[in-house]
């Protein structure tokens, strides 16, 4: 089963990454290590905030006086290293940004983080979707569509597979009570956010997006469209107008693209990804899964060679000190929860 398919397929490409070498995911974001090459010393810096068709949206010099965004493609040394939105690239050629020009991506900085899929849950072959956002929003509906705990648990997944802290925005919440659904969801340090088209707790959602780039997922019909375009209004202009800041509109086929949400001054970014739906999890590592559950993870350096830390594993560390009460009132659930997440994708 595939749980994020995109309508389009150009941000796929190329389909293989041989850069796709695991960095452990950085929770503190730490800027990544730039490797100066003595080629293309003139090259200058940017980030990707979208990509349609071959070719690629870059802002350069974020927040400067020379802010502009050009268009550019890939440079064959690059080879099949992929490109994707959220990238830091190094570019030369004509980096204007004026009308009809075209720059060259020269080189990818090495991401922070990586939010991947696979085709299926059975293939390990990844793509990777977003690169160095270090946030993910959950958009579900409260009802129409109704949520199903399941999906949430594949976003978590993804979330703490990429090294990305997830966030949840209940929407819909005039249609239906959330509280019982939210139950599903204990001990998981999750922020939620409760919505409704009438009463969105706009200010709250911008306060936590602000310094950070935010990945905004949901399934269709939750209401996703709706809390972007009044987050950043200016998404409002993506049919047909040209939003010279963010460049959307030039790409509006693209799966993902960056908006700048402002507030007191400070900026903060949301990546959305109209259009891309599921994802499989054939990629994911458990490790990367109990290494978000900071408090376990540190105690299953204890547990058997292979211990799968399910509820039948024998002599599990982590099982055992819950048991004995070892890790306070939240252990149970943060265990259930662990382990739910890990069969998830099993
Ligand atoms: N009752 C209610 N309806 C809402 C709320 N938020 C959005 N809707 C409605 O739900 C429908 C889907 O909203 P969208 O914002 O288009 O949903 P989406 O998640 O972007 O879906 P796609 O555009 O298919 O990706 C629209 O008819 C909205 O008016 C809400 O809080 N309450
Ligand atoms: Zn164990």
């Amino acid at each position: 089963m595939t749980w994020w398919s995109t309508d389009d397929d150009e941000d796929d490409e190329p389909e293989f990454d041989e850069s796709a070498v695991r960095v452990r995911p950085n929770r503190r974001g730490s800027r990544p290590r730039t490797k100066t090459r003595p080629e293309h010393a003139d090259a200058i810096a940017g980030i990707v905030l979208g990509v349609d068709r071959g070719r690629y949206h870059v802002l350069i010099d974020e927040g400067g006086a020379d802010e502009h965004v050009l268009t550019a493609a890939r440079a064959s040394e690059l080879r099949r290293k992929s490109v994707v939105t959220g990238d830091r690239v190094d570019l030369v050629g004509d980096v204007s940004g004026d009308e009809g020009s075209l720059a060259r991506i020269v080189r990818v900085q090495e991401r922070t983080t990586l939010l991947r899929r696979s085709a299926d849950d059975t293939d390990e072959v990844e793509r990777v979707i977003v690169a160095n956002a270090d946030q993910m929003l959950i958009v579900v509906a409260a009802a129409n569509p109704e949520p199903r705990v399941r999906l949430i648990d594949r976003y978590l997944v993804a979330a703490f597979d990429a090294g990305i802290r997830p966030l949840l925005c209940m929407t819909k919440t005039d249609l239906a009570d959330p509280d019982e659904f939210l139950h599903n969801f204990p001990g998981l340090e999750l922020p939620v956010f409760r919505s409704r088209s009438d009463e969105m707790p706009l200010a709250e959602i911008t306060e936590s997006l602000i310094g950070h780039r935010t990945v905004f997922v949901g399934h269709s019909g939750v209401g996703k469209s709706t809390l972007v375009n009044a987050l950043v209004p200016s998404a409002h202009r993506a049919t047909g107008h040209v939003n010279v800041v963010t460049g959307r509109g030039r790409h509006t086929s693209s799966s993902t693209v960056s908006l700048r949400i402002e507030h007191d001054g400070r900026t903060g970014w949301v990546i959305d990804t109209p259009g891309v739906r599921s994802f499989g999890l054939g990629h994911v590592d458990p490790a990367n899964i109990l290494g978000a559950f900071t408090d376990l993870a540190r105690i299953a350096d204890d547990c058997p060679r292979g211990c799968t830390h399910l509820p039948d594993s024998p002599d599990c560390a982590i099982i055992e000190a819950v048991d004995a009460g070892e890790l306070g009132e939240t252990g149970r659930a943060r265990l259930d929860s662990l382990q739910r997440l890990l069969t998830t994708f099993a």
